[in-house]
């Protein structure tokens, strides 16, 4: 691809920036989940610009278990409890930085009351 890489260098690849490219994505750092309702880039083809589970033969294992497992838990939270923001917190002040490092952590904890809607029986 234009790139003379000597043999045995370690290679880290930038997936944080990939994922918010400007020239791919629009408004490339807006949580925007509905960009996908439409879309065919996913994460399971050879769609470079989306990569949260890596690609290629070292990419992650557990994609299928993992997102079975998420929506399963987002699922139940979402529809056993009522959220709300605590009394005088507005959705526009709720402070959405991310802070750095391996795994994408908010930088400010996000406090939300509960309330359950009625008990799950497992
Ligand atoms: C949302 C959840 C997860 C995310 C975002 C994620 C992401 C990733 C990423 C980016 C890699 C590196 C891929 C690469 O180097 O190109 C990876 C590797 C790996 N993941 Fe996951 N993963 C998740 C959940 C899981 C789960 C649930 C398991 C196991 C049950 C798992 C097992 C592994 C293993 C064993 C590797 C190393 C693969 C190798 O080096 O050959 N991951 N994962």
């Amino acid at each position: 691809m234009g790139y003379d890489i000597a043999e045995g260098t370690r290679v880290y690849v930038n997936v944080y920036e990939i994922m918010r490219d400007s020239k791919v994505w629009d408004q490339a750092d807006t949580f925007l989940p509905e960009r996908f309702v439409e879309s065919s880039i996913d994460f399971v083809r050879h769609n470079f610009e989306l990569l949260p589970f890596g690609a290629g033969r070292r990419s992650c294992p557990g994609r299928v278990f993992a997102m079975a497992i998420i929506e399963k838990v987002l699922a139940t939270v979402l529809c056993n409890f009522d959220w709300s923001l605590p009394h005088g917190v507005n959705p526009e002040d709720v402070d959405m930085t991310e802070r750095c490092g391996v795994a994408n952590h908010k930088k400010v904890p996000l406090l939300a009351h509960e309330k359950p809607i009625h008990i799950v029986n497992w």
